[in-house]
């Protein structure tokens, strides 16, 4: 099981910190809100206990294994999900590694951005004929999932290769242009729930089948993820995820507009990207429930130790009072290597001899020592280990949160309206159909240098 250790939180050393009897105080409206949620089941809790999606994965084992490399094409909850899972669980050379130390399992390449320069990068690498593609868009329609897909197609049909053999759509049951390709063409396809978002889909099909193509225990992740809903079950003071939302809630109601997630570990600092489009899409809105205008949500931020502590955490010493800051640690990392004795001097002696793991580890003590001699409250998730069961937990422990933080907000953390205008300018910019109400009126009096 994950630890998590919230006493920074509650210290008298950060002014206006919270109390265990503030948090206490709102037990009842939390035991509520767990056990509507325990009632309704939202979709991202539905998925886990049913093999349906596992199976619907495992069902395409043939056609994954035999390529050599998937390339995912998505944005957002369609992408950060499978870079999180690959760069978690694998090693961080994965895709240098031959074929045989991958043990025959794919080379994972997630293209999200629509940036010309990095697009072409992966596509020059990859050998097409040797390369299964996996467009995944729950609304089938996502301008950059679907220019990433026609330039792929392209590239599949050039070569002379059957498009029905290198694609597999992973999209809504029924709604959507993929939708219709895929049944128009035969194309194979995996579903994604319907009640499930993109940012809560990590552990649908959409997170799964690139998981499983990587060699990643898919069953594993659906083992931890049920872990922490039986915590989730618990008391509020046995309850990660409870705790996680009350008191990031309580905080931000005492001016800590800023959420950093800081990871000592190069493999977990993915989660952390992860972690800021579901706190931020979810948390980050307009109208509360009942149609106030609120504009509540805490700013996400990703760090990585020890890097940032040479960057950032200056600012988070001495800079405003406006963060929270949740550390992520492991206690065992999949290798370790010993700083040789190489010199006879004694300013490097203490470390000599040390292990690279110990010193890390220590960094990031130091760093949450020194945060809350500064006043900032933190929190603490260790991984005992770094594996499926623990990184499939983290995942529920934190969408069950993100749900928990969206009742005390008072707001729905499951859409997001506020991206649809954004999407809606860049297609009448393209000169889409029917979007021509939304040109953009360019300020005259320009201020440009
Ligand atoms: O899976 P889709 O429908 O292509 O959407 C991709 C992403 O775009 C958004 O709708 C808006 O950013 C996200 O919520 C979603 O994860």
């Amino acid at each position: 099981m994950l630890k998590f250790d919230f006493t920074n939180l509650f210290s008298n050393k950060v002014p206006n910190n919270i109390t265990l009897d503030e948090v206490k105080s709102y037990e009842n409206k939390i035991n509520q809100i767990i056990k509507e949620i325990d009632t309704n089941r939202p979709g991202f809790v539905e998925t886990i206990f049913s093999r349906k999606w596992i199976d619907s994965v495992l069902d395409l084992k043939d056609t994954i294994f035999q390529f050599d490399n998937l390339v995912v094409l998505g944005i957002g909850g369609s992408a950060l999900g499978n870079i999180a899972l690959q760069n978690t669980l694998k090693p961080l050379n994965w895709n240098f590694l031959s074929k045989e130390e991958r043990n025959r399992k794919l080379r994972i390449f997630v293209i999200d951005n629509v940036d010309p320069d990095f697009v072409a990068s992966i596509l020059d690498t990859i050998d097409i004929r040797k390369t299964l593609f996996n467009v995944i868009s729950k609304s089938g329609s996502t301008a950059e999932a679907m220019s990433n897909y026609l330039i792929a197609r392209g590239i599949i049909e050039t070569y002379g290769l059957d498009p029905k053999k290198h694609l597999i759509f992973t999209t809504d049951p029924e709604k959507g242009v993929l939708r219709k390709i895929a049944n128009e063409e035969n194309i194979k396809t995996l579903e994604i729930p319907q009640n499930v978002g993109g940012r809560f889909s990590v552990l649908t099909p959409v997170g799964l089948l690139s998981a499983y193509a990587a060699g990643i225990n898919i069953e594993a992740l659906y083992d931890g993820a049920k872990i922490a809903y039986s915590r989730f079950l618990k008391p509020l003071f046995e309850n990660p995820a409870a705790l996680i939302a009350i008191t990031h809630y309580l905080y931000y109601n005492k001016g800590r507009n800023i959420s950093v997630m800081m990871a000592y570990s190069n493999r977990l600092y993915h989660l952390a990207d992860w972690y800021r489009q579901l706190w931020a899409e979810s948390l980050g809105k307009k109208l509360d429930k009942d149609g106030n205008i609120v504009n509540v949500g805490q700013t996400p931020v990703k760090a990585l130790g020890a890097v940032d502590q040479h960057s950032q955490v200056q600012l988070y010493n001495e800079g405003p009072d406006d963060k929270i800051i949740t550390f992520l640690k492991t206690e065992k990392f999949n290798r370790d290597i010993k700083i040789p004795n190489v010199h006879e001097e004694e300013a490097l002696s203490y470390l000599q001899g040390k292990y690279l793991s110990e010193l890390l580890n220590n960094e990031q003590l130091g760093t949450e020592s020194a945060i809350l001699e500064h006043g900032k409250p933190s929190l603490k998730i260790t991984f005992p280990v770094i594996d499926e069961v623990h990184v499939g937990e983290f995942f529920m422990h934190y969408e069950l949160a993100t749900a928990i933080a969206g009742e005390l907000f008072n707001i729905n953390p499951y859409d997001q309206p506020g991206v649809e205008l954004g999407k809606k300018i860049t297609y009448a910019l393209m000169g889409r159909p029917g979007y021509d109400d939304h040109k953009i009126n360019i300020e005259e009096k320009r201020i440009e240098l």
